[in-house]
């Protein structure tokens, strides 16, 4: 299901939205989910809880991203929950997003490339997010390995939290906003690829609509916000417009409230996905 890493991630993440409809399923083992759950806050409790999400998830939707963070806060014994998160939900056909925002200097970002889309390292994904605050140009190495390993990037443009607006709206030297910028420098990237290229954008569910062009930029848009952070399946078709066939809506928190049970889990992601997917209809 996650196709042969040579078709290139704009093929493949195509090939699994048409499979299994336009959702990336987040796995965010918070403190207060664990809870819910009856779990507690070790390390065979939080591989027991991203365990079944894996289970009631990577075989249904077309994206799963595990959120790094989570499972950093245990250290080593989070990190190896994290790489068996990785690993099966890929064997279970999900394409795996994982959320590590990693930004630096290029030879920095060499070294993160390697960390996550190399495909013999332990985490490699078939995609990460990325941050652009060190410029564009410093994110070259990931962007570099993505495309020649099969693999995708997820610039972040305009974020879903109310203190993303003042940085990520303030003016760029091109005289367009920071957000509308990283859009733009990603288009280049992707120009002439087909079905669409390996450098996608996050821009949240929550923002305005029609705040970004997002005509030029032949790549995927990961838009987090729904549920939780107050965007509905509905926003979505005022805030992107003609762009939504592109849009990846992710949910994390409004998925896993429904745990533990596998059987409801499921259902909650398969909520979501049609109702995304009757929109784009
Ligand atoms: O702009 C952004 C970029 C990333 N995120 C991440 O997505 C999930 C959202 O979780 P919910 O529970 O669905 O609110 C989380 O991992 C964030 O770190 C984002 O929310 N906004």
């Amino acid at each position: 299901m996650t196709g042969s890493l040579r078709a290139g991630f704009g093929r493949r993440l195509s090939d699994a939205v048409r499979a299994r409809g336009p959702l990336c399923a987040g796995i965010d083992p918070h403190p207060s989910l664990l809870l819910a759950w009856d779990l507690d806050e070790s390390a065979r409790s939080l591989e027991r809880f991203a365990m079944t999400a894996v289970e009631a998830l990577a075989g249904e939707v077309a994206v799963i991203k595990p959120q790094s963070a989570f499972f950093e806060a245990y250290g080593s014994a989070g990190i190896a929950v994290l790489e068996k998160v990785v690993r099966e939900a890929r064997q279970a056909g999900a394409l795996v997003l994982l959320d590590v925002k990693r930004g630096d200097i290029g030879s920095t970002m060499t070294a993160y490339a390697m960390a996550y889309l190399d495909e013999h390292a332990p985490l490699a994904a078939d995609a990460i997010t990325v941050s652009p605050y060190l410029g564009y140009g410093s994110l070259a190495p990931a962007i570099g390995l993505a495309e020649q390993t099969g693999r995708g990037v997820f610039v972040l443009a305009r974020t879903s939290n109310p203190e993303g607006a003042g940085l990520q709206q303030s003016v760029h030297g091109s005289g367009d906003t920071v957000a509308q910028y990283v859009v733009d420098s990603a288009a280049e990237t992707n120009a002439d690829a087909e079905p669409m290229g390996h450098v996608g954008v996050v821009a949240g569910a929550t923002i305005r609509p029609g705040e970004l062009d997002f005509s030029r930029l032949n790549g995927p848009i990961l838009a987090p916000g729904l549920g939780a952070q107050g965007a509905t399946v509905q926003t979505l078709q005022d805030v992107f417009g003609e762009a939504l066939p592109n849009v990846l809506p992710a949910s994390s928190r409004d998925i896993l409230r429904h745990g533990p049970a596998v059987a409801d889990l499921r259902a909650a992601a398969h909520r979501v996905r049609d109702e995304v997917a009757d929109l784009v209809r």
